[in-house]
Parts: structure tokens; C-alpha cells; sequence
């Protein structure tokens, strides 16, 4: 057995494809932070005059030492030390104050850009969600967006406030004795040029970093979702393995950022410490010369070292920044894909029909045309179709699907596996669109309909019958409109043959669990049907809803979905005889056409291939039941 694979390494899409320079990433912040650039701005002011507020410290304890101290007066000490308390007390309450008035603004903004990527992610077409691994979009949600708080938080108003406190600081140096300001500068150029060099490399491992918890994310929920199979399958120690090869590369790759941090502090820390060192030597050579106060001295050397930690803090505050810079440009890959659209995509899908799609077409009031028309059913007009990132010279996997499936008529549609059958069912409702041809539902394009209105003509039922973490009645509700009630679930729930819910300990208000796995395949189904039939559509589609069912559950739930289906339009993919005597006609899918159309028994007579795909399944049941 092979080993079990990594998850989807996130495609050349999730991956950076050009570099941006850091500013101009996270300048695209601006529309989150504008409604509260006003509070960011107050704080900022607030934590620059706490910073300088600190910066005057060493100017009172110059006015201790060459005055109360020079002149031995203990009362001058006194107050010179109710000043250094004063001041003290002043910057505590300041920083408090920013952090108070930064602290719900930004939890805002974060808010708002999770709710954003949500509603994108919500709107983004399957083929997008096809090539994205799911840990990818989570850590964006996820760990990208906290990174983006902590960066307005801090970095952003640090950075500034920083630079003004170095600024000041400088200039009060300078002030004091310009000789020793100039060798406090003197590091002041190669601390740039590390600086510089730094973020250019700390961009790339940042960047790799990120996505790689986004690969990790996606193996453990893959692992969790998986775990059946895992177990199952005695896979947990390659799944192990295969975790520990991922945190492996994540580990090298955060100890890589740890080296770049250590060189930056180092740097930034060496240098100005030698400077300092440098400046104390000249100044104490100028105090014993007279030609400098002890005063101005001590003065001189508390605003350098008050100056330490905004010049220290400049390495984790650019780490920081860049990795928002990279948290940025992530969440804007999603951001800016684009999504789906009323209007069709392709420029051939309409045209193939010709001068009669212009006939029917009416856009506005295209699903009013199909709700009030009532005729036309189903049909598939030289539909083409080709996966999106599959290669264009590709052969596709539907070609010149010709199809009608008349109003009020069910029709099952068999084929080999990986014939294109699913494939086939999800360009009904637009999970995908044509690549050429058209589709119509009593006449009118499904292009010409508005999506909203399009998914509630057509009810689909998949093979997989997902649930989601919430009450069983919900999930069944999910099919109808707002306004259906109790009635209309418990309709559904008759149709579907689903009545165990009411043996459920809250009955249709038990909570069913992630994926509803507290149930079993056959119960999912039968839910996934009655959320199918809830909102009696007009138009149904169903992939093999009857495969995980037991044989007297499937012939009640058969008998069921004759009385829905006797009142709609339906295209059922079936891969058993069971499942194909529910429609009126079959259609076979083989080779991307549909080859035969006819009753079961018709083409039991007249298609080879089809006799050979309903005997073969027959031969296997009835191989299971003897
Ligand atoms: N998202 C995708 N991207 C690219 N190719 C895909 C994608 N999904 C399916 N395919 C390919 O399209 C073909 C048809 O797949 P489809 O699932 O429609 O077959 P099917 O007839 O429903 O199969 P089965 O009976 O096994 O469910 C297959 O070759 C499959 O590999």
C-alpha cells in the first residue's frame, strides 16, 4: 500500500507570483484601517508624547546632578525625585491609555476582514475551491489575520513612534554637546543597510513559513476528517510521518527567521552599544578636561541609553512588519479571485445554439419565463465541457452533450466510472460552467437566470451527503426558502423516508456533529434527500442518492421518490438497475456523448454497453446476496 500523501501542496495560485515591496502590500490595509484611522491616530500621539515623556527623564537628571546635587541640597533631590516619579507615573498612564484605545478598534478590523474573506470564500466558484487546499484558506482566516492585527497594533504605531523618539532623542544629544552626538551617529548608516538587507531575506523565509502552516492545517484536518480511514486502514503512522515531515521543514524554516532576527538584533544592538561606549570615553576625558558638566554628562548618557529600546525594538517591529506585509498578500490572493457571476463566462457557451438562444434568452425575467412557461424541461444543447485547469488542448470530459429530458420526466443517467456523470450534474445548477453549448430549463438559458433563482429551481443531492454542525431540521431546511416551516420538513423527512430523526434524542432539533458522522452513511443520505425535496423544486438532480442505503431502506425510500419525481424534472445519476426503474428513460454516458437514450428495457435490447454495465452490477449483487 502507498504511503499516505501529503495534503494538496497549495498550487503555483497559492504561492507568491511576484514580490511586492512590503509597504505597498500593506497599504492595501487601507480600506479596513480607514474607519478607525481616527483612533489609531489619537493613540498614535498618545504613545509618541509617553515616549518623549520618557526622553525628559534625563534632562531632569541633569538638573539634579549639576544643581540640588552640586550644591548638596537634600530638599532639591527630594523634588527632583518627585519629578523622575511624576514623569514615570505620566508614561505608564500614557501607554495605557494607547493600548485602551487600539485594543477594540483593531479586534474590529480583524473581525471585518474574517467576515469579507468569508462572504468571498462563500461566493468564489468550485473550480477555485478545486485548486485550493482548505488549510491554505484557513491559516489565511486564521493565523494571516492575527498577524495583521498584531501588526496595527504595534509595529505600525511603534515604527513611527520610534523613529519620532529617535528623532528627539538625537536632537536633544546633539543639543547637549554635538561632539558626542556625531558619535552616537557614526552607526546610524550600517544599522540601515542592515536593515535593509534583512527585510529583503526575512520576506522570502517569512512568506515560506506561512505557507507551510497553511500545508500543516491542511494535513491535520485532513487527519481529522480522515480519521476512519486512517484508523481504518492502519495509516496513523505514515499520517505521522508525514506530519513530522511537514513540521519538520516548518521548524527549519522559523529557525531560519530566528538566525535572520538574531543577525538584525545583533547588529542593531552592537553597534550603537559601541558607539555608546565610544561617546562615554570622549565625555569623560571632556569632564575631566572641565570642558564638559557631569551634569550634561550623565544627561547625555541617559537619553542614549533611553534611545536603547526604541533602537533595539526596530528589528522585531520590521520582523513583524513583514510578515503582515506577507499575511497581506495572502489574504488578497483570495481576495482578488474573482467570483462567480450572473453573466456567463464563456464567450462560445451561448453561441453554439445560435439565433435560438437569442429567442429565448431573456434575462431579467428569465427564471419568472422558467417558473411560468412550464415547458421545454431539460436540455442539453452541444454542451462541451473541460475542468478550468485542465490543459486546453485537453480532451474534454463532455463533448456535444445532446439531451432532453422532458417536463415532468425522470431520466437516469448511467455511464462507466469516470464517465462524467457528476460532472455532468453539476452544470445544472452552474457549480461549473459549459465550456461551450447551453443548457436550458423550459427554454430559457441557465445562463440568462440569476444564480439565486437558479439554485432555487434546481435541488441537488450528491453521492457524499454532507451535513452541517447543526440541528437535523436545519440541515433539511437549507433546501427550502425562508418561509418553510414545520410542515414542509416534516414532508421532506416522509418523502426521504427519514422518520428515524424523530427517534433522535431532540428529534429534529438533535445537533448532528462535523459532517454529521454521529449518523450513519445511509441516515446522512436519506437527509441529504429530504433537503433535496424540501423546497419541491422544479428541477431535480440527484447523484446516486440511493448508494448507501439498505435494500428494504432503498425500496421505501424508491417508493417515496416515485410520488416527488412523478411531480418534477429530474436527472438521476444511477448506477443500479433499482435506481434506473425510478426514471421514465436512461440516457448512457460513454466517451463524453450521450451514446443511447431509451427505456431500461429498450436499451437493454439495443446498447451493448449498457446491457454490459446493468448486468455487471447485477451479476455483483446477486453474487452478494446468494
Ligand atoms: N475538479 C476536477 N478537475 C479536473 N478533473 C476532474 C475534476 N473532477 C473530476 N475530474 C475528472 O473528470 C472525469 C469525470 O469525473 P466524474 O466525477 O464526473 O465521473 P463520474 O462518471 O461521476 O464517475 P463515478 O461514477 O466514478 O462517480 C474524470 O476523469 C475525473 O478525473
Amino acid at each position: 500500500m502507498p504511503t499516505t500523501p501529503a495534503p494538496a501542496e497549495g498550487t503555483d495560485e497559492t504561492r507568491p507570483t511576484r514580490s511586492r515591496s512590503a509597504v505597498r502590500s500593506l497599504l492595501r490595509l487601507w480600506p479596513y484601517v480607514k474607519p478607525v484611522r481616527g483612533r489609531l491616530g489619537v493613540a498614535a500621539v498618545v504613545a509618541v508624547a509617553a515616549s518623549c515623556t520618557g526622553l525628559v527623564i534625563p534632562l531632569v537628571l541633569k538638573w539634579i546632578v549639576d544643581g540640588p546635587v552640586a550644591d548638596r541640597s537634600t530638599g532639591g533631590v527630594w523634588l527632583g525625585a518627585l519629578y523622575l516619579l511624576l514623569l514615570g507615573v505620566a508614561e505608564a498612564v500614557l501607554f495605557g491609555l494607547r493600548r485602551w484605545l487600539v485594543a477594540r478598534p483593531l479586534a474590529g478590523v480583524e473581525a471585518a476582514m474574517r467576515a469579507d474573506l468569508y462572504r468571498h470564500l462563500q461566493r468564489l466558484p468550485i473550480a477555485f475551491h478545486d485548486r485550493w487546499a482548505s488549510g491554505q484558506l484557513l491559516s489565511r482566516g486564521t493565523t494571516d489575520l492575527m498577524l495583521l492585527r498584531m501588526f496595527l497594533a504595534f509595529p505600525l504605531t511603534f515604527l513611527l513612534v520610534n523613529s519620532v523618539t529617535i528623532l528627539v532623542g538625537v536632537l536633544i544629544m546633539l543639543a547637549q554637546d554635538w561632539t558626542l552626538g556625531l558619535v552616537l551617529l557614526a552607526p546610524a548608516l550600517p544599522v540601515m543597510v542592515v536593515c535593509w538587507l534583512f527585510e529583503k531575506r526575512y520576506s522570502r523565509v517569512a512568506r515560506q513559513a506561512q505557507d507551510q502552516v497553511g500545508d500543516l492545517t491542511t494535513l491535520v484536518e485532513e487527519s481529522v476528517l480522515g480519521i476512519r480511514i486512517i484508523k481504518g486502514f492502519g495509516r496513523h503512522r505514515s499520517q505521522a510521518l508525514a506530519f513530522r515531515d511537514l513540521s519538520r521543514t516548518l521548524r527549519g524554516t522559523e529557525l531560519a527567521k530566528a538566525r535572520l532576527l538574531a543577525g538584525i538584533y545583533a547588529a542593531i544592538t552592537t553597534l550603537p552599544e559601541l558607539a555608546v561606549g565610544a561617546a562615554l570615553v570622549l565625555g569623560t576625558v571632556q569632564v575631566a578636561d572641565g570642558s564638559l558638566s557631569a551634569g550634561t554628562l550623565v544627561a547625555f548618557l541617559s537619553t542614549a541609553l533611553a534611545l536603547r529600546w526604541p533602537v533595539e525594538s526596530i528589528g522585531f517591529l520590521l520582523a513583524m512588519s513583514q510578515e503582515a506585509a506577507t499575511a497581506t498578500e495572502r489574504y488578497f490572493e483570495v481576495m482578488d479571485a474573482a467570483p462567480e457571476s450572473d453573466t456567463a463566462p464563456v464567450s462560445g457557451a451561448v453561441s453554439a445554439s445560435g439565433a435560438a438562444s437569442a429567442s429565448v434568452v431573456a434575462p431579467t425575467s428569465g427564471a419568472g419565463r422558467a417558473r411560468d412557461g412550464g415547458h421545454g424541461g431539460l436540455r442539453f444543447d452541444g454542451v462541451r465541457f473541460r475542468y478550468p485547469d485542465a490543459e486546453s488542448d485537453s480532451v474534454p470530459v463532455l463533448d456535444g452533450i445532446d439531451l432532453h429530458i422532458r417536463p415532468g420526466e425522470t431520466m437516469a443517467l448511467v455511464g462507466g466510472t469516470g464517465s462524467g456523470k457528476t460532472t455532468l450534474t453539476a452544470l445544472v445548477p452552474r457549480l461549473h460552467e459549459v465550456t461551450a453549448g447551453r443548457i436550458t430549463l423550459d427554454g430559457v438559458d441557465i445562463t440568462a437566470i440569476p444564480r439565486e433563482e437558479l439554485r432555487a429551481l434546481v435541488a441537488v443531492a450528491f453521492e457524499e451527503p454532507t451535513l452541517f454542525s447543526a440541528g437535523v431540521g436545519e440541515n433539511v431546511l437549507m433546501g427550502a426558502p425562508d418561509t418553510a416551516g414545520e410542515a414542509d420538513l416534516a414532508r421532506a423527512l416522509a418523502v426521504a423516508q427519514a422518520d428515524f430523526v424523530h427517534a433522535l434524542p431532540h428529534g429534529t432539533d438533535t445537533q448532528v456533529g462535523e459532517q454529521g458522522l454521529s449518523l450513519s452513511g445511509g441516515q446522512r443520505q436519506r437527509l441529504a434527500l429530504a433537503r433535496a425535496v424540501v423546497g419541491t423544486p422544479r428541477f431535480l438532480v440527484l447523484d446516486d442518492p440511493l448508494s448507501a442505503l439498505d435494500v428494504h431502506t432503498e425500496a421505501l425510500v424508491e417508493a417515496a421518490l416515485r410520488r416527488v419525481l412523478a411531480g418534477t424534472t429530474a436527472l438521476v445519476v444511477a448506477h443500479r438497475p433499482s435506481t434506473v426503474l425510478l426514471a421514465d428513460r436512461v440516457a448512457l454516458l460513454s466517451g463524453g456523448r450521450i451514446t443511447a437514450v431509451g427505456t431500461h428495457h429498450e436499451l437493454l435490447r439495443t446498447s451493448a454497453e449498457y446491457a454490459w454495465l446493468m448486468s455487471g452490477r447485477t451479476e455483483t449483487s446477486e453474487r452478494e446476496n446468494r
